[in-house]
């Protein structure tokens, strides 16, 4: 199908040269994900619809070439998640950490639509997370609105020190 050609074709792009960075933007559907790509990309986030697959956009920040990966949160999309992991579902946070594939790769957590009154904070999302259990990578959570773009820069700059970290 054309999804495996998609993944067949993701594959090869394993491989990622020294200053690009590979980032994967997991999470449920209407969490914002496209929205906060298509900021970060400065593009038109007027017209968005759910992801039937992937978009992949690479965005240029701090010297580093970001290959961002996008990948649909809705229900019906998330088993091919498991095809580019060869695992089962990913769908805890807690089972994405265990991901030998992803061992020591720095976290940022999006706790996005921070423009809305009823979104929960980053500190109540840290918690509902655990994220202070988590002693084997750098991870980091980033108040944000994909909407407005505040924080969203912050969060990719955070990305690019770990990495850079991460890399010396
Ligand atoms: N208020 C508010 N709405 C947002 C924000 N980010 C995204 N949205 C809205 O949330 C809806 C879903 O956004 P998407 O970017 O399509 O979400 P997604 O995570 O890519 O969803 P899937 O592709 O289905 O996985 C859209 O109506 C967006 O306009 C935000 O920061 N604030
Ligand atoms: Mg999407």
């Amino acid at each position: 199908s054309l999804f495996q050609g998609l993944l067949s074709i993701l594959r090869k792009l394993k491989s990622t040269p020294d200053q690009e960075v590979r980032i994967l933007l997991l999470g449920l559907d209407n969490g914002g994900k496209t929205t906060l790509l298509k900021q970060l990309a400065s593009e038109d986030i007027s017209h968005i619809t759910p992801t039937q697959g992937f978009n992949i956009k690479s965005v240029q920040s701090q010297g580093f070439k970001l290959n961002v990966w996008d990948i649909g949160g809705q229900r019906k999309i998330r088993p091919y998640w498991r095809n580019y992991f060869e695992n089962t579902d990913l769908l805890e946070l807690a089972e994405l950490l265990d991901e030998e594939k992803l061992s020591g790769v720095p976290v940022l957590i999006f706790a996005n639509k921070q423009d809305l009154l009823t979104a929960a904070p980053a500190s109540e999302i840290a918690e509902g997370l655990n994220l202070h259990t988590i002693r084997d990578r750098v991870w980091q959570i980033q108040s944000c609105s994909a909407l407005t773009g505040e924080g969203v820069q912050d969060g990719m700059n955070w990305v690019c020190k770990s990495v850079n970290a991460k890399r010396k």
